[in-house]
């Protein structure tokens, strides 16, 4: 069953770069009105004239830094004020750190948790209850193949994403007879500006993925009748990741830390 976007609204974080750039791209070729939020306005403007042109939608453009307390509450009521409703939410916007824990700084890995963990959880929140009344559209929380073990050289990161993973199932499985689908995207490497904002291309692990085709897997997933909880993008991604659940703890621990190098 295909997922109508035409005449809908999706609200994408982290639109200003790669994945998140992407979804804006791939939803508004299907007809979407979008809402794009991330720190860079310049970034975020060069996305929005684009898809203006190209397919005539709706681009609403909210510089912000959303690693602050209170986002979701902030980005709900800017959005009443001009009258605009979401149907459908990416919550994409998050980076990773790459380095022995203990030498990691206190105030950056901070910003990471705030980012990845709390802005998602609160957004989630903010905007739930008026998705589940409009049951039009989709909630996709981008998680990462860094869900499925712990990771050594990239600790607070892995965890954080194991945190969306998980909750993420456990919303989509509360909502599941709401009309909204719920997805946890876990894509592994992919070609964005990731890794530069990481400081390390070592720790990206097998082939990278563009993120056409990460995208591209989390639509055709929520296009599927009985859209899955959770969806692991490139089929390399998904023997690995498949095989970490299945491993003993100590095994995929030791893996990961070869796999991720450097640190
Ligand atoms: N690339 C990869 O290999 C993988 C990425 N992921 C996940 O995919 C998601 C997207 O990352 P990706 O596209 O790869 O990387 P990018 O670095 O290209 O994009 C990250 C986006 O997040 C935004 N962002 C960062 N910090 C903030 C902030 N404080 N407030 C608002 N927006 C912010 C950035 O915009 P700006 O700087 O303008 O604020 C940018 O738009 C992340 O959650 C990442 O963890 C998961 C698995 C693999
Ligand atoms: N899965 C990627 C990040 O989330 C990676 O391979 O580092």
């Amino acid at each position: 069953m295909t997922m109508t976007y035409s005449g809908t609204t999706a609200l994408i974080t982290g639109a200003s770069s790669g994945l998140g750039a992407e979804f804006a791209s791939q939803l508004a070729a299907r007809g979407s009105h979008l809402v794009l939020v991330a720190r860079r306005a310049d970034r975020l403007e060069e996305v929005a004239q684009d898809l203006r042109s190209k397919h005539g939608v709706n681009v609403t453009v909210l510089p912000m830094d959303l690693g602050r307390p209170g986002v979701g509450r902030e980005l709900l009521s800017e959005l009443s004020s001009r009258d605009i409703t979401v149907d459908t939410l990416i919550n994409n916007a998050g980076f990773g750190t790459h380095s022995a824990f203990v030498d990691e700084d206190p105030e950056v890995i901070a910003s990471e948790i705030s980012l990845n963990v709390a802005a998602l959880v609160d957004i989630t929140r903010a905007f739930l209850p008026g998705m589940l009344s409009s049951a039009k559209g989709a909630l996709v929380n981008v998680a990462s193949t860094a869900a499925f073990q712990p990771i050594p050289g990239m600790a607070v990161y892995g965890a954080t994403k194991a945190f969306v993973l998980s909750f993420t199932e456990a919303v989509a499985h509360e909502t599941k007879d709401s009309g909204l689908n719920v997805l946890a995207l876990c894509p592994g490497a992919t070609r964005t500006e990731f890794f530069d904002v990481l400081g390390s291309q070592s720790a990206a692990v097998g082939r990278m993925q563009t993120s056409a085709q990460v995208v591209g897997t989390a639509i055709k997933a929520l296009d599927r009748k009985g859209t899955p909880g959770s969806v692991v993008s490139g089929w390399v991604n998904r023997v690995a990741a498949g095989f970490a659940q299945r491993l003993p703890r100590a095994v995929t621990v030791a893996i990961a830390a070869r796999a991720v190098q450097d640190w």
